[in-house]
C-alpha cells in the first residue's frame, strides 16, 4: 500500500474512533459511579438512597460480577460510612440516563385537571378538540386509564348524580375503585361518588369503635358503611337511590363484609325503626342534611355521634351549628360539638364542611 492510502485508512480510522466516542459520549455521557461486587449490589443500593445519594436518573448497571450504581458526589463522611456496607470503588462510568416517562404535562404544556376513579379518568368538559388532546395525554402517560370521560351536567337530583359524555378508551362509566384496601364497583353516572372524601372516610373510621352500631343514612355505594364495617360491630346503611343500593349490596360481597343491614328508601322514614340505635350517625348529603336532622338526632343513642356535612359559604363555615341545635333543642335533646373542620373546597367561595357533634338526650 502507498503511502497516501495508509495515511487515508489512518485518517477514516480517526474519525470513526471519533464519532464512536461522540456517539458514546452523547448516548451515556460519564458520570460518577460506584462499583461493588454483584452480591452487595442490592445491600449497597439502599445504602445509597438512604443517604440520598443514588441517581435515580441513570441506569444500574453491571459487567459479570461487578455492579455499577450511578450516584452524586460523595462527602467523606459518606464515603467512610458505606465503607461499612461493603468495599467499593468510585469511577466514572458511561451510565444510560433512565427513561423519563413523559407526563401529561410534559405532553399538553400545562397540567390538566382531572380525577381517577377505578381506571376511569374524569377530566374538565374542555372545549371539543382540547378535552380528546387531554384524554390522549392522559392514557399516553398511564396504562391503567382505560377511559376518559367528562361531565356534561352537574351534580344534581335526589340521587346527586352526573352525566358524562365518553372522550376516549372504552365506553363505560363503571369501573372498579380501589380505597383503603377495600374494592368498589361503581356507577358514575349511575350513583354518586367521590374519591375526594377519601381522608374523610377515614377519620370517621379512626373515630368508630368495636363494638358501635353505625348508622350510614346516606351510603351510595357504600364507601362510609363498608369502610366502618370493617371495624365496628353493626352498620345500618341506607340510600334511596336503587342504582345505588344495589351497588352497595355487591360492594358489601365484594369485601365479605356481613355485619350490615341495607335499606333501599327515604333516610328520614327508615331512621325512624332505629331510635337511639346508633353510636355514630353519618350524614354525608350535603345539600340538604339539615332536612334530616330530627331523624339523625332520634337514631342516636344518648351520647352518640353525629357526623353532619354541609356546604357553607367561606364566610361563615360553621352556619349550620344554628340549626343543629335548634333541632335537637325541638327534641327536648342537647348537643356538644367536637369538631368542625373542612373538608374540601367545592365551589368558589364555597366549602364543604363537617360538624361532629355529640347528642345529649335526658
Ligand atoms: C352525596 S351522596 C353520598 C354517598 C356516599 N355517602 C358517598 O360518600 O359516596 C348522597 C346520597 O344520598 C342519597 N339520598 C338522597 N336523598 C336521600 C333520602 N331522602 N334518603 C336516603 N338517601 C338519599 C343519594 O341517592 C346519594 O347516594
Amino acid at each position: 500500500m502507498d503511502a497516501s492510502k495508509v495515511l487515508k485508512k489512518h485518517a477514516f480510522l480517526r474519525i470513526d474512533i471519533l464519532t464512536v466516542r461522540l456517539y458514546r459520549s452523547l448516548m451515556a455521557d460519564e458520570s460518577l459511579g460506584i462499583k461493588v461486587e454483584r452480591k452487595n449490589g442490592e445491600r449497597f443500593r439502599r445504602a445509597l438512597v438512604d443517604l440520598k445519594a443514588f441517581d435515580p436518573g441513570r441506569k444500574i448497571c453491571s459487567d459479570g460480577s461487578q455492579i455499577y450504581l450511578p450516584v452524586r458526589e460523595l462527602s467523606e463522611k459518606e464515603a467512610e460510612k458505606l465503607r461499612l456496607v461493603a468495599d467499593y470503588d468510585v469511577v466514572n462510568f458511561g451510565f444510560v440516563p433512565e427513561e423519563k416517562i413523559l407526563t401529561p404535562e410534559d405532553i399538553l404544556g400545562f397540567r390538566p385537571s382531572f380525577e381517577i376513579v377505578g381506571d376511569i379518568a374524569m377530566i374538565e368538559d374542555l372545549e371539543e378538540g382540547e378535552a380528546e388532546r387531554v384524554a390522549s395525554a392522559l392514557m399516553s402517560s398511564s396504562n391503567s386509564i382505560k377511559t376518559v370521560i367528562a361531565p356534561i351536567s352537574d351534580v344534581e337530583g335526589e340521587y346527586r348524580t352526573r352525566r358524562y359524555r365518553h372522550v376516549a378508551g372504552e365506553e363505560r362509566t363503571t369501573t372498579t375503585h380501589k380505597e383503603h384496601g377495600l374494592r368498589y364497583r361503581i356507577d358514575l353516572e349511575g350513583a354518586y361518588f367521590t374519591p375526594r372524601l377519601g381522608t374523610e372516610r377515614l377519620r370517621i373510621a379512626s373515630l368508630v369503635g368495636p363494638t358501635d352500631v353505625v348508622l350510614d343514612m346516606f351510603a351510595g355505594v357504600g364507601p362510609f358503611s363498608i369502610l366502618m364495617a370493617k371495624r365496628c360491630r353493626w352498620v345500618v346503611a341506607m340510600d334511596k337511590n336503587p342504582v345505588a343500593v344495589q351497588y352497595l349490596r355487591e360492594n358489601a360481597r365484594l369485601n365479605k363484609v356481613e355485619n350490615i343491614d341495607i335499606l333501599e328508601g327515604d333516610a328520614n322514614e327508615i331512621a325512624l325503626r332505629y331510635q337511639n340505635a346508633a353510636d355514630h350517625v353519618i350524614m354525608n348529603l350535603p345539600h340538604s342534611a339539615s332536612l334530616f336532622l330530627p331523624a339523625a338526632i332520634g337514631a342516636a343513642k344518648p351520647g352518640g355521634i353525629v357526623h353532619y356535612y354541609c356546604i357553607s359559604p367561606e364566610d361563615d363555615l360553621y352556619r349550620d351549628e344554628l340549626l343543629i341545635r335548634e333541632a335537637a333543642e325541638k327534641m327536648s335533646a342537647g348537643i356538644e360539638v367536637l369538631c368542625e373542620s373542612i373538608v374540601r373546597s367545592y365551589a368558589p367561595h364555597r366549602l364543604n364542611v363537617v360538624i361532629d357533634f355529640r347528642v345529649k338526650k335526658l
